[in-house]
């Protein structure tokens, strides 16, 4: 009998009996010897192993390091934050500005002095929310408000 999870077929062109993995949807010709795996191996549906992404940061006194290059000593409150952040964001889809304008006038990021270019970055390089969204913008896209122990961001994935 065929192990767990694999279905005997019929290759209608050719007649020979081949083996589907009722869990990836991949085929084989050679008969099953183990447990059909759940994962696909060759994960291509994987997304990027990297991206490059811009953001432009908004800290507020609750930020892990509430300084930056703009300001020495930040204590805008993070509602207040949030509210220039999605100020900005409304700004950038209406055109009324640029997205590299904004960030380099207000991003509370070094990365301002570069339009708020960070750079191609994998996973495990930047905080999980950050990391999250990123990896999930299409290129070109702008992603929403998102928090992190650094402040608020919006993330234009470039690459
Ligand atoms: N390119 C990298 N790998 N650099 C290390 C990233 C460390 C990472 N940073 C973050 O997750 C946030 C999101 C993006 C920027 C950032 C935070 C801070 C600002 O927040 P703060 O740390 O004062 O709280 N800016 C940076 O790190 C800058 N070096 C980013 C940068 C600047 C210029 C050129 C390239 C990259 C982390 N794991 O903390």
């Amino acid at each position: 009998t065929l192990p767990e999870g694999w279905e005997e077929r019929m290759s209608r062109s050719t007649g020979m009996v081949y083996y589907l993995n009722k869990h990836t949807k991949k085929s084989q010709w050679d008969m099953p010897t183990e447990t059909a795996p759940i994962v696909d191996e060759d994960n291509d549906n994987e997304g990027p192993s990297n991206v490059q992404c811009s953001h432009l940061l908004v800290k507020h006194a609750g930020s892990r390091r509430p300084s930056s290059w703009r300001e020495k000593n930040i204590t805008r409150t993070k509602e207040e934050a949030m509210d220039m952040i999605k100020e900005f964001r409304r700004q950038i889809i209406n055109k009324e500005t640029t997205f590299a304008e904004l960030a380099r006038t207000y991003s509370d990021c070094s990365s301002a002095k570069r339009d708020g270019d960070l750079g191609q970055f994998k996973k495990g390089q930047m905080q999980k929310p950050f990391e999250l969204v990123s990896f999930n913008l299409e290129v070109g896209q702008l992603s929403h408000p998102v928090d992190t122990d650094s402040g608020v961001h919006i993330i234009l994935r470039t690459a």
